[in-house]
């Protein structure tokens, strides 16, 4: 893997881009925010994933934390085809013994190994001097060493810690053996000028620096775990330890799709290359967020729901006119199908239009402007406003208001003598065209003679009479749905007689359906 990598970048940009390893810790840290637990099954999955979307190292695990997380970094660690598999170790024995012994079936196996340095956590946590844990470090890194070659050390609590000690510390583990040191934002501290500046600093000034790799680690305490991580490359760091969706202790850690998208968006100012395939990004964070029962918020940079959707008018205007005005990335590079204008109280006519001809509607300027009317006073009042709400606006405001086809006069012979027979007379554009069409029923006689007159290929896929008052001269609502073309409409009409509001509902449906644009010719002359 190193000989394709180069493993100490300068902090000035180089003219070809470096390359930045991706050390995903979803399955460890990520799995240390409260609730996130995952099960071994679901571990699983997502490893299989992090390897095939070109994670360079997965930390599978705690091995000595349980058993179970023990058998789950064993069993990532021998299905791993690509990525390193990295088990974290306390600076304990007993832990750098089972993280090893959880790792060894890995095509490339990593010790990652980590203790405190800074005096807050010396002081209160390990209750160790500094030259105690300078000859913890030793130790414990040349252990880990012993049992791999791939051997991480974390300075737990780096940007707190004194510079000086931290060197030292760092060139400690070094010499012990660690080929990858990691300088860890561990409470979400730090600023990107500080946290750029600190890599910088130990690189400088730790004689045996260029014999590993550097690698950030950044918690979001403050929000800026990501803009620390992007600043600790400036400063030389060529490994990012990052968690899909950003879960993790706390505030979680630095979102993987954020890092990954930041390098490949603004590669003109930060050339480094991920090996990531960024068009696996929703699929892995919806994987991660449906294991850990964890929803992703409707904001969240490149995987949230909003990421790719736009309300407001002037945005969906531009949109509409071309998609680089207010989206800097393409949602298919991450992976989401497509993007999507959303119809709201902020949106504006061009967003309308374009709605409108996408559910097939092809409506005049004045149509277009008396139905926008109507639905912004919708969406004033309403939270969501959906295609259905749109559609139910235009077709009873609308399309029955600008009817081409009218019932004139209806004639129905039917009784127990049939066959049964429809005289019917409807006015087509203008034209007054009449028809005597028999049916096997009255109803079927109906809707022939209006095929007859005006045909088409619509199918009926309801017709529901009930009565809407009561007693035998009761008005009958008659609801009729056709179907033609992909489109759905659906036709009320009311009468006393029944026949007649069956004639009423099936011509509504089919004036919906040439507002829709679908091409229907009356053929029979004009009487
Ligand atoms: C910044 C991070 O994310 S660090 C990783 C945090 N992740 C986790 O803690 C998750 C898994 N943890 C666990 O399952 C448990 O805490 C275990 C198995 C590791 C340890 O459990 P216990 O033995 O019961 O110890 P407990 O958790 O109560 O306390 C931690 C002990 O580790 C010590 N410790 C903490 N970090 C380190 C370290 N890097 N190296 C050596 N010792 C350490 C603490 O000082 C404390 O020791 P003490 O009991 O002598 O005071
Ligand atoms: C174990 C270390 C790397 C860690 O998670 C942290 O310091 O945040
Ligand atoms: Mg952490």
């Amino acid at each position: 893997m190193t000989d394709t990598i180069r493993a100490n970048g300068s902090a000035t940009p180089a003219s070809t881009k470096d390359r930045v390893l991706i050390f995903d810790t979803t399955l460890r840290d990520g799995e240390q925010c409260p609730g996130a637990t995952m099960t071994f099954e679901e571990k699983l999955e997502i490893a299989e994933l992090l390897d095939t979307m070109g994670v360079d190292i997965i930390e599978a695990g705690f091995p000595i934390a349980s058993e179970g997380d023990f058998e789950a970094v064993s069993e990532i660690a021998r299905r791993s085809k690509r990525s390193t598999i990295a088990g974290l170790a306390r600076a304990i024995t007993a832990d750098i013994a089972r993280a090893g012994e959880a790792v060894r079936h890995a095509g490339r196996p990593r010790i990652h190994t980590f203790v405190s340095t800074s005096p807050i956590h010396l002081e209160h946590q390990m209750r160790k001097t500094q030259d105690e844990v300078l000859e913890i470090i030793t130790r414990t890194v040349a252990q880990a060493r012993n049992l791999v070659e791939d051997v991480e050390w974390s300075a737990m609590d780096a940007t707190r810690t004194p510079l000086d000690y931290l060197c030292r510390a760092t060139e400690a583990a070094i010499r012990a053996g660690a080929t990858t040191i990691n300088l860890p934002d561990t409470v979400g501290y730090a600023t990107p000028d500080e946290y750029r500046m600190m890599f910088a600093s130990v690189r400088e000034r730790v004689p045996n620096a260029d014999k590993a790799i550097f690698s950030a680690h950044c918690h979001n305490d403050l929000g800026l775990a990501v803009a620390n991580s992007l600043a600790a490359i400036e400063g030389g760091a060529r490994q990012v330890e990052c968690t899909l969706n950003g879960i993790g202790e706390r505030a979680g850690n630095a979102a993987l799709e954020e890092v990954v998208m930041a390098l490949r968006v603004r590669g003109d100012v930060l050339p480094y290359d991920t090996g990531i395939d960024a068009t696996m990004l929703m699929r892995a964070s919806k994987t991660v967020s449906n294991a850990c029962s964890f929803p992703v918020q409707y904001n969240k940079a490149i995987v949230g729901r909003n990421a790719f959707a736009h309300e407001s008018g002037i945005h969906q205007d531009g949109m509409l006119k071309n998609q680089s005005t207010y989206e800097i990335m393409t949602p298919a590079s991450v992976g989401v199908t497509k993007t999507s204008l959303v119809m709201g109280k902020h949106s504006g006519r061009a967003a309308f239009r374009s709605k409108l001809k996408e559910m097939g509607y092809d409506l005049g300027d004045n149509q277009l402007e008396d139905a926008f009317t109507r639905f912004k006073a919708l969406a004033d009042r309403k939270k969501h406003v959906y295609d259905e709400d749109i559609e139910a606006l235009v077709d009873d405001n609308i399309a029955t208001a600008h009817d081409r086809v009218k019932l004139v006069s209806l004639t129905v012979i039917a009784g127990t003598r049939g066959p049964q027979r429809a005289t019917m007379k409807l006015d087509v554009e203008g034209r007054i065209v009449t028809e005597e069409v028999e049916g096997n029923g009255p109803i079927d006689a109906i809707f022939n003679a209006i095929k007859t007159i005006v045909p088409h290929e619509a199918s009926l896929e309801l017709y529901d009479v009930h009565a809407v008052t009561e007693g035998t001269d009761a008005q009958a609502e008659v609801t009729v749905r056709l179907t033609h073309e992909g489109f759905s409409v659906t036709g009320r009409g009311a009468d006393p007689d029944t026949l007649v509001s069956s004639a009423k509902a099936y011509l509504v449906a089919l004036n919906k359906l040439m507002a829709k644009g679908v091409r229907l010719h009356a053929q029979a002359a004009a009487e």
